[in-house]
């Protein structure tokens, strides 16, 4: 076995850094929506990617869609106006008599080309401002259907396998948004100026429609392609964005800025970053690499077909089946055309690729509402008289032994009961199951005889409150972060009241700005507290809410002695109104309870009055004489 000794040599030595583990993904993640369609399914598909766009586009303002697509019209009308009238002004140019002559004669094509140039800029502009007000409300309807299904999904969703790769592809697909309608945009500017040129075409002569097709499928049929790799690679590094995602922030937050240092983390934490950050750049060049392989083709392709629709026109007018000043606009049209042509294919590929996204962005959207938290109908009582846990057990997902085994146990109003155990034996499972943050796999949790998993439990949280171990350090105001969950609607006198209750007067007088100091030090005019000064604050939020139902998971653990005995004593001079479960690993705190509760292994292993398990012989005994003799 390794020394102590003989690893600060290896570490001396620089031995390489251990390859970072990959990520592993969902199943249905290793492969991306292009795997399963053809090039002409995905097609098929842009109406019905229309159609969505313009449903989510209509929600946030029919007006500017009006504007959009009215526009829009206009522009490719006018197009169509100023290819016909260039035909006619170049048949008179072109045709006989003196120049005078055929100026004058082609001088009201001239002015219908002058015209509709005109109209057509003032449309274009519309087009774009309405693309303009629509781009941000888009996204940002997207982002907000995301955070808000993040918030509203239960618990148990962050357990589930790939929730975490189904949040990330909708995020990107949100991200997407901001491109969506500009593509929209651009996608039908350029159809609706195809269809024009396609008319005028048709009417010069029928033969150049197929010519013109045939021209532009090979870079049609490329850009698609093209598509479908970047998204499977986009998909290929879908674990690996999320666990760097996560990384940067652990790697960034002042909150973990002094364990980085402190621990010579920094080269290992950058190795693993590059790594993983290269292992994705190497999917992405091995798609670039094929994507110029499938460009090269497709324009190699593209050229000969080109060079085929020339000649055709070059053929058709030697052989007198053209004359040249239709000819002329011929070639003015072809080019209009095969420009036009080229952005609509590449627009509509761009458009498929942002409706794969914005496919992952509505499936999680949709997938979230089964995350929902049951919404039974059973009346939630107003102020419980008791919650009882009739043999509860739960499993999270990936596990094969319950967290929670078989556990019963009835807790009383006025009564504070307090749950201790080794790390890992289920306590904070359990305060969590009490509470409907969990649903239990088995038995239930009974509020008044009423079972909780029938019940609405957004209704059911509006009766508890709860500090967990990680709780938030809000960057909001000093007031906000103990408001939360009930903003204050009068005057801050409560929550001086609560202030007071958990020892931050002389804190709080001291913030710059009073109740209105920002607790964020990272943003300007923020400060920062201390970590047992956060925990207070974690606890007035509770306090302020007066809730029936009062869950503190380890609430004191990084309080001074003299903050967490009177905290200790806060939690007994509350208690009388509600139900109060506390969490702790200090046997001296649990003296406050009516009933203690240990825990081993999910199962209650000792249950009395801390005068009885004092003196029991059991576990509790053991730790509170440990905590006696340091
Ligand atoms: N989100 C999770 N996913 C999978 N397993 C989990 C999860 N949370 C907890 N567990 C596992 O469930 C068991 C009970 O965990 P729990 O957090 O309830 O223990 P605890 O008694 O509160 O521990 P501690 O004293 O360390 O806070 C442990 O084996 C733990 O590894």
């Amino acid at each position: 076995m390794e020394s102590p000794g003989d690893h600060k040599q290896a570490q001396s030595h620089r031995l390489p850094f251990p390859e970072p583990v990959e990520p592993r993904r969902k199943a249905q993640w290793a492969t991306s929506a292009f795997d399963h369609s053809s090039v002409w399914r995905l097609s098929a598909s842009i109406p019905a990617v229309l159609a969505q766009v313009f449903r989510m586009a209509w929600r946030i303002d029919r007006r500017d869609v009006i504007v959009m697509v009215g526009a829009q019209l206009t522009y490719g009308i006018c197009s169509a106006v100023a290819l016909t009238a260039t035909s006619r002004a170049m048949t008179h140019i072109l045709g006989t008599g003196t120049v005078a002559g055929r100026v004058h004669a082609a001088l009201p094509a001239l002015l219908a080309i002058a015209v509709a140039a005109g109209i057509g800029r003032v449309a274009h502009g519309l087009a774009s401002w309405s693309v303009g007000r629509l781009r941000p409300r888009l996204m940002t309807a997207a982002d907000i259907a995301v955070v808000d299904a993040m918030v509203s999904v239960e618990l148990a969703a962050f357990n589930e396998p790939g929730f975490a790769e189904e949040h990330e592809a909708a995020e990107a697909g949100s991200l997407r948004c901001d491109r969506l309608i500009y593509d929209v945009q651009s996608f039908m500017s350029a159809l609706i100026k195809l269809v024009a040129a396609f008319g005028v075409l048709t009417v010069l002569h029928p033969l150049m429609l197929p010519v013109l097709v045939l021209a532009v499928a090979p870079s049609g049929t490329g850009a698609m392609a093209e598509a479908r790799i970047e998204h499977r690679t986009h998909h290929a590094n879908s674990s690996g964005r999320n666990v760097k995602g996560m990384m940067r922030w652990y790697l960034t937050t002042t909150q973990l800025a002094d364990e980085v240092r402190g621990n010579s983390m920094a080269p290992y934490l950058m190795f693993w970053y590059r790594t993983i950050t290269g292992r994705m750049d190497a999917r992405s060049l091995t798609g670039a690499a094929r994507a110029l392989r499938i460009n090269l083709l497709s324009a190699c392709a593209g050229g000969v077909c080109l060079t085929l629709a020339w000649a055709t026109l070059a053929w058709l007018t030697i052989t007198g089946r053209m004359s040249l000043a239709i000819a002329a606009t011929a070639v003015l049209a072809v080019r209009a055309a095969l420009g036009n042509l080229t952005n609509a294919v590449h627009y509509a590929a761009s458009l498929f690729h942002s409706s794969l996204f914005l496919g992952d962005w509505k499936r999680f959207i949709t997938s979230s509402r089964e995350h929902y938290p049951s919404h039974g109908t059973v009346v939630v009582p107003d102020r419980p008289e008791t919650i009882r846990v009739e043999d509860v057990s739960f499993t999270y997902p990936n596990k094969t032994r319950p967290a929670v085994d078989g556990v019963s146990l009835t807790l009383r109003r006025g009564q504070v009961v307090a749950v201790l155990g080794e790390n890992g034996s289920g306590k904070s499972t359990l305060t969590r199951l009490l509470c409907g943050l969990y649903t239990a796999d088995k038995g239930r949790v009974l509020w008044d005889g009423a079972d909780l998993a029938e019940m609405d439990l957004r209704r059911v949280w509006e009766h508890t409150g709860v500090v967990t171990q990680q709780f938030g350090y809000w960057p909001l105001s000093a007031r906000e972060n103990i408001t939360l969950g009930q903003p204050v609607t009068s005057g801050d006198d409560r929550v001086w009241k609560v202030v007071d209750a958990v020892g931050m007067r002389e804190a709080a007088e001291e913030l710059p700005d009073g109740l209105d100091t920002l607790l964020a030090r990272e943003l300007w005019g923020g400060v920062s507290l201390s970590g047992g000064q956060w925990q207070r604050v974690a606890c007035g939020r509770v306090l302020y809410r007066e809730p029936d139902v009062v869950v503190l998971d380890e609430p004191t653990s990084q309080m001074d002695a003299q903050g967490e005995h009177d905290m200790f004593r806060l939690v007994r001079t509350i208690a009388p109104d509600r139900i109060t479960v506390v969490v702790t690993h200090r046997p001296a705190n649990a003296r406050v309870a009516d009933l203690i509760v240990v825990m081993d292994q999910g199962h209650i292993v000792e249950q009395g009055t801390f005068a009885e398990l004092v003196t029991a012989g059991g576990r509790f005994q053991r730790w509170y004489e440990l905590g006696q003799q340091a």
